[in-house]
């Protein structure tokens, strides 16, 4: 066994299947700490699917997920939270009818570990009360401080979504598509935004915007049929012949415009 660093996150040959349909198929990658990695492939591949198999929504049918190089497939989200690995979702995920600071608050109490155990947060408050403030400024939210989270624009919902996501302080992010349903301007100062709050985290990010992903990622993660068919370098994988077969062609001649 090498003494050197472990990956932030390894995936070693992961399967899933769904009754007789196996969705994941061995799919393998392995990501340094630091990094910010874009997951794209087509409709279907599984991406969705292989985040909730690294943040334990389900369990592999067989293949390993290595956090810090330590195993975490199977366990509970919880858990997997617990040890640094935090993901914001698709679908909104917030508390409406409470204001920008209490979900951030709420989050960093949790990430706390005052789930059940309220009774010793009093003593805690004042700390979790400075650090979701210091959430807010990173989040650029802290003029809407006290707004009720539903009277938010989208945008603004979005960014406390990751805002809370980065909450607990997690060093392995993990984020579904940020920018679905933004203009092209909102999604630029987006990318911004998750490049200020994740630096020195590690990224994975699904994401169809090609703008987004040249604009993000040091590396590309290409998912077809559940198979990671590349991952390397965006210029790399824009010029892999095997991923212009399979998926990339089109679909990368848009992004250059994008990416310009
Ligand atoms: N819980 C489940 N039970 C059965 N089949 C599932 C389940 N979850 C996903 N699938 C199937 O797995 C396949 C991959 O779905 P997944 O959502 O992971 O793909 P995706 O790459 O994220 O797609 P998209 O880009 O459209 O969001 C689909 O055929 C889907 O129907």
């Amino acid at each position: 066994m090498s003494s050197s660093t472990p990956f932030a996150l390894e995936l070693k040959d992961l399967r899933k299947q769904f009754g007789k349909t196996e969705i994941i198929r061995g799919a393998s990658l392995a990501v340094n700490a630091g990094e910010r990695v874009a997951i794209i492939g087509p409709n279907g591949a599984g991406k969705s699917t292989l985040f909730n198999l690294i943040s334990g929504r389900f369990a592999p049918t067989s293949g390993e997920v290595l956090l810090h190089g330590q195993r975490i497939d199977g366990h509970k989200p919880y858990e997997i939270n617990r040890r640094g690995l935090s993901r914001s979702f698709q679908v909104s995920n917030l508390f409406t009818r409470l204001s920008v600071f209490e979900n951030i608050r709420c989050a960093v109490l949790w990430s706390m570990g005052y789930r059940y155990a309220f009774w010793k947060f009093l003593a805690d408050l004042d700390d979790a009360n400075d650090r979701a403030d210091a959430v807010l400024e990173m989040i650029k939210l802290d003029r809407k401080r006290d707004v009720l989270a539903i009277n938010l624009t989208y945008a603004e919902q979005r960014a406390l979504e990751i805002g809370i996501t980065i909450a607990g302080g997690s060093s392995v992010i993990l984020l579904d598509e940020p920018t679905a349903g933004m203009s092209q301007s909102e999604t630029r100062r987006f990318v911004q935004l998750i490049r200020d709050v994740t630096v020195g985290k590690t990224l994975l990010t699904v994401e169809h915007d090609m703008g987004v992903v040249f604009g993000l990622a040091d590396k590309i993660a290409v998912l077809v049929y559940g198979e990671v068919i590349a991952f390397d370098e965006p210029e790399a994988v824009r010029a892999n012949a095997r991923v212009q077969e399979a998926y990339l062609g089109s679909v990368v001649a848009d992004a250059q415009g994008a990416a310009a």
